[in-house]
């Protein structure tokens, strides 16, 4: 069944009703479910498997006050044929500025260009230029845009403000996907968490993101988790189906294949693809292909081996 929640989004009163009248996330209950979760072993096979899909599922992302053209046209070459015939990653995530780097580095590939705008990472600027970057990063190649929420709005209950900017970037984001980063770990509460994601949903999203990877803590297990419930819930309401990237601090295999068993046992298998999951991540990628070298031919290649991330 589908309803529609067109008027929820009317005012700030209508927002926090709704938002207030989810239910409350059971905070023990959440980690306790993500812990148990992460224990969980795979055999070899579905191993090998799951640690080519998480490759195909990764966002390869450099986002630093130092990069320049160069280190993005290397992680491009990265992005497309990551070594060892590991499948290529699902897109590069850079800055609005180097966004034509990317695209002239991938042209003909199938590797989306995500990138950053809306005064990434802080949020901290007018409606006016956040629209503009968007613009400009859409017009220069980007496929995809990994926008941030303003948390000060968010927390001080001004609702409305945060829809209404997530529906204007959604808009100059034209063909593009937009992702709606929650900045969890500014968040405060799991019950925010729920709220934030639902939110950006009800605006508009194709995806919901945990983390810019600037602040701590970023992509918990337990935010992952109520995040892949919110898009769970939001489609057996809505019909529509929003996917979900977990980005900032996720490092190894380990937590790659935990964020795996994640997805299949609270979303479903439909989320278990590139189109509806990502990996946000700036060098989660070599360690995947170590342990996939390893699996292969018993041994580790070592780090020299692949090129840095
Ligand atoms: O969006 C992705 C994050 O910025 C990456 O964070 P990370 O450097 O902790 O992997």
């Amino acid at each position: 069944m589908t309803t529609s929640l067109a008027d929820v989004a009317s005012s700030d009163a209508a927002l926090r009703a709704f938002l207030h009248g989810l239910p409350g996330v059971d905070r023990v209950g959440a980690d306790q479910r993500a812990a148990m979760l992460g224990t969980r072993s795979i055999k070899t096979t579905a191993k090998a498997q799951a640690i080519d899909l998480a490759i195909s599922m990764v966002d390869l992302t450099t986002l630093e006050g130092a990069d320049t053209a160069g280190k993005v046209r290397a992680i491009c070459a990265k992005a497309v044929r990551p070594g060892g015939g590991a499948p290529s990653v699902a897109a590069v995530c850079v800055y609005p500025d180097l966004v034509a780097v990317a695209a002239e580095a991938l042209a003909g590939t199938p590797i989306k260009i995500a990138s950053v705008a809306t005064a990434f990472p802080s949020g901290r600027s007018t409606l006016d230029v956040k629209v503009a970057e968007t613009e400009r990063a859409v017009a220069d190649g980007a496929h995809e845009i990994d926008m941030v929420i303003d948390r000060g709005a968010f927390l001080s209950g001004r609702y409305k403000k945060v829809y209404d900017e997530i529906t204007a970037v959604k808009a100059a984001c034209g063909d593009a996907h937009l992702k709606v980063i929650l900045e969890t770990g500014e968040l405060a509460t799991y019950d925010n968490v729920r709220r934030a994601s639902w939110l950006a949903m009800l605006a508009g999203a194709d995806f919901i993101k945990t983390s810019t990877g600037k602040v701590s803590p970023a992509a918990t297990p337990p935010v992952t988790l109520i995040m892949l419930e919110a898009v769970r819930d939001f489609r057996s309401t809505t019909g529509r189906q929003v996917g979900v990237k977990p980005a900032g601090g996720i490092r190894t295999t380990k937590d790659a294949i935990k964020n795996l068993v994640l997805v299949n046992e609270t979303a479903g298998d439909d989320w278990l693809t590139p189109e509806w999951f990502r990996l946000g991540a700036s060098s989660l990628l070599n360690d995947l292909l170590m342990q996939r070298e390893k699996l292969a031919t018993g041994r580790y290649a070592g780090p020299d081996y692949f090129t840095l991330d």
